[in-house]
């Protein structure tokens, strides 16, 4: 019997929100937010720097009891006090079964996280310490060695410390996890990731936030674009 989703549905309480002209409401991908229905496999979030991603994600991961700096849900510190209060006004709908593994990873914080590990030496399902690792090798031993499958896993930007290649990688290691009977989240800025088939993508920007095929999301597009004809592109953009 399938078990996922996990997380079915996640709802803002729109009737609790007494100023929409501040942070995050001020947002307008927020702004307009009533619900978000999530796919059992993989929901990507994509959107423009600055659209909402990561105020998102972290919201939700800390509505299922994440820390705001990511790791495990055990994982209970932060380094600083810019979390935004859009926690506070979500609503998760849930499956009917949980998950046995969990993990936020936030690439921007995940230095802090791994320091926090080395302290309580508790480093051993990451594959050894990883500072001792580059943080795109770090990162890939969350996803292949760390993550246990059964998981309801959130990713803000898993690429950015990743090459192409590892970005294949990576899209490789979140397969496997979903054929483990995962349920995987992700912001994203990457073209080679959001190729995944067996997701729905939604695209945050002026208009709210709107499911988009891959093939019209801006990451495909003007990598596209550029790749086609990158001569010709560098012609334009330079001598502009
Ligand atoms: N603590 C905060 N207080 C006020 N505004 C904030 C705070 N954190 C983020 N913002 C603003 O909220 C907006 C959304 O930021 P967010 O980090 O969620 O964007 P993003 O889509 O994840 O961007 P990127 O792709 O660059 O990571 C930005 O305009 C940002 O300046």
């Amino acid at each position: 019997m399938n078990r996922k989703p996990y997380l079915i549905e996640v709802q803002v309480a729109r009737e609790k929100i007494d100023d929409f002209n501040e942070y995050p409401f001020d947002i307008p991908a927020i702004k307009n937010l009533s619900s978000i229905r999530f796919h059992e496999d993989v929901t990507f979030f994509v959107g423009e720097n600055g659209a909402g991603k990561s105020t998102l994600i972290e919201a939700i991961a800390l509505s299922l009891g994440f820390g705001p700096e990511g790791g495990t849900r055990n994982v209970q510190f932060s380094t600083h006090n810019n979390t935004s209060k859009l926690v506070d006004y979500l609503r998760l709908i849930r499956g009917y079964k949980s998950p046995d593994d969990y993990y936020f990873l936030s690439t921007e914080s995940f230095y802090n996280v791994a320091t926090y590990m080395e302290q309580i030496n508790y480093i051993k399902g990451y594959g050894g310490s990883p500072h001792t690792k580059s943080h795109g090798e770090s990162i890939l031993a969350v996803l292949t060695k760390k993550l246990q499958g059964n998981g309801l896993y959130i990713f803000d930007e898993p690429e950015a410390a990743l090459s192409p290649a590892r970005q294949l990688t990576a899209l490789a290691a979140i397969n496997q996890l979903v054929q483990k009977n995962s349920q995987v989240i992700i912001a994203t800025h990457s073209p080679i990731l959001l190729a995944y088939p067996n997701a729905v993508i939604y695209q945050l920007d002026e208009n709210g936030i709107t499911e988009i095929s891959y093939q019209d999301t801006p990451q495909y597009q003007i990598t596209k674009g550029f790749l086609n004809d990158y001569k010709r592109m560098i012609n334009i953009l330079l001598e502009g």
